[in-house]
């Protein structure tokens, strides 16, 4: 399982936005699950409850209700900077001079020590060791001299890296997006209000209706009375970075993220993988969850060119067992592999088999579940990847392994082919997956399967110029 972190805001006419909040941190659980939290403002003062563990545990049945006001932020959490403890879990809460702020971040900054070095000379004392409170810390102090939007510019102008941020200002509930666009974020209308949140699944959790994304450098301002917003075009670049991993792995399948439906999108690259590598064999099996839609689009294409292969759910997962990923030791993550995926015998016995997943990350699944498979009778094993090897890690939010840790991060394909022990292994292409989501690959963030990434990090190559053109920008609303 490799995560991020999930984001949300709400601004509602007359009722409590704590539970929404709650129910929208149940939509984006799969983002993050080491922590969980809501702060909400009553028009007077901050209400916070954050706690350690999935949304289902960390609300208690009387936490809801003290968390009043119509207008509040919530996160749920997987760690990239900074401790797996409370301090860090989020919405983060500061109160300064002028007002109270409340912060959820997803992303990752690549100057957050930097700036945390320089606030803390000018006597800024932080509680955590993450990046998402030197933020929270920044724009305070731009607010010491700034209105709310201009000081969201400077503190945007200060941090490099990625961002979806929602943000409670007072009782003002407002939502930005990286000049690049890395994460997600868009915008929703409910029947009563307006949602600000990192997938759209959250925003049909609450019958609400996708308005948009949020672009690129944009600012949202949620009304506080939830009649409406503002936005304000910020900074704007030449090229977006958009993570092209949201589409393959992270998000659910029925979120639409820049426009793009998931689930068709995977389909669609399914698709693209048979054109690019089919295989014929008897059966073709979805590794599930995230292989799922990959899976139907590959045999779907496979029928359309005559092939008699067969798709089956020939791999049962145990929906109780997560996180093979942060187990401590390989041992432990081979036999939570084995925990959570169990074949279907008479799908696999005397068949050849082709097995399709969206990545291989460690080559931990791959390579036990072609042994479960070998041992189920399957005569051959087959392995379709939907996106290209993953060479090198991500420094943008997401929790991937280190590069002497990636199967792929010094070998060839054929020498992963033979240590998971496959008949044939292929992967996707960089090409395909750009066609796919019709753009180019400039505006992708590829950092993880080029080893070239759009922002500048230390000991890294860069895809691009370090210092992207800002080519304009404004502090005005922008016409929506
Ligand atoms: O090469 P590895 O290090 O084993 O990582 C890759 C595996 O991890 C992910 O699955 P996950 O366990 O998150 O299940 P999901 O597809 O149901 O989300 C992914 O879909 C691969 O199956
Ligand atoms: N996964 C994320 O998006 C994490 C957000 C933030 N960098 C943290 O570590 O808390």
């Amino acid at each position: 399982m490799h995560e991020k972190c999930g984001v949300v805001g709400i601004s509602l006419r007359d009722r409590n936005a704590a539970r929404p909040l709650y129910y929208s941190l149940y939509a984006l659980q799969h983002r993050g699950q080491e922590s969980a939290g809501i702060v909400t403002h009553d028009g007077f003062q901050q209400h916070s409850h954050v706690e350690m563990g999935l949304v289902g545990d960390a609300f208690g049945p009387g936490d809801l209700e003290s968390l009043n006001g119509s207008n509040g932020i919530g996160h749920v959490r997987y760690p990239t900077a900074g401790s797996v403890n409370a301090c860090c879990a989020q919405p983060f809460s500061v109160s300064f001079k002028s007002g109270s702020l409340g912060l959820s971040h997803n992303g990752n900054l690549v100057n957050a020590d930097e700036i945390g070095d320089e606030l803390a000379d000018l006597g800024h004392a932080f509680t955590s060791d993450g990046d998402t409170e030197v933020i929270a810390h920044d724009l305070a102090r731009n607010l010491l001299e700034e209105d709310l939007v201009r000081a969201v510019k400077r503190t945007m102008e200060r941090i490099h890296g990625s961002y979806s941020l929602t943000i409670m200002h007072d009782e003002t509930v407002l939502g930005v997006r990286d000049p690049e666009g890395n994460r997600p974020l868009c915008i929703g209308e409910l029947e009563d209000g307006y949602v600000l949140t990192s997938e759209s699944a959250a925003i049909d959790t609450l019958d609400g209706e996708l308005v948009r994304d949020v672009r690129p450098g944009e600012l949202v301002v949620l009304h506080p009375d939830g009649t409406g917003y503002d936005t304000y075009q910020l900074i704007e670049r030449e090229n977006t970075a958009h993570c092209f991993f949201e589409h393959v792995y992270f998000a659910r399948p029925d979120s639409t993220i820049d426009e793009s439906l998931v689930y068709e999108v995977r389909r669609e690259l399914g698709r693209k993988l048979w054109e690019e590598s089919g295989v014929e064999s008897d059966v073709v099996l979805p590794v599930p969850d995230s292989g799922r839609a990959f899976a139907s689009g590959y045999a779907e294409a496979a029928q359309d060119d005559g092939s008699d292969i067969e798709f089956a759910e020939g791999l049962m997962k145990n929906r109780y067992v997560g996180r093979t990923f942060i187990m401590p030791t390989q041992d432990e993550r081979e036999r939570a592999v084995r925990l959570k995926l169990n074949p279907i015998k008479s799908t696999i016995e005397g068949k050849k088999v082709t097995i399709i997943d969206d990545s291989i990350v460690r080559g931990t699944t791959s390579t036990q579940l072609i042994g479960l498979l070998r041992d189920a009778g399957a005569e051959e094993v087959h392995v379709r990847i939907g996106a290209p090897p993953i060479v090198a890690p991500c420094y943008m939010g997401i929790d991937m392994a280190s590069r002497d840790e990636l199967i792929a991060g010094d070998q060839s394909v054929e020498e992963i082919r033979d240590e998971i022990e496959s008949d044939s292994l292929s992967y996707l292409s960089i090409d395909a997956i750009a066609e796919t989501l019709e753009t180019s690959q400039t505006d992708l963030c590829l950092g993880c399967v080029t080893g070239e990434y759009p922002y500048d990090i230390e000991g890294e190559e860069t895809d691009r110029d370090v210092v992207r053109p800002d080519i304009g920008g404004s502090a005005a609303p922008a016409d929506d």
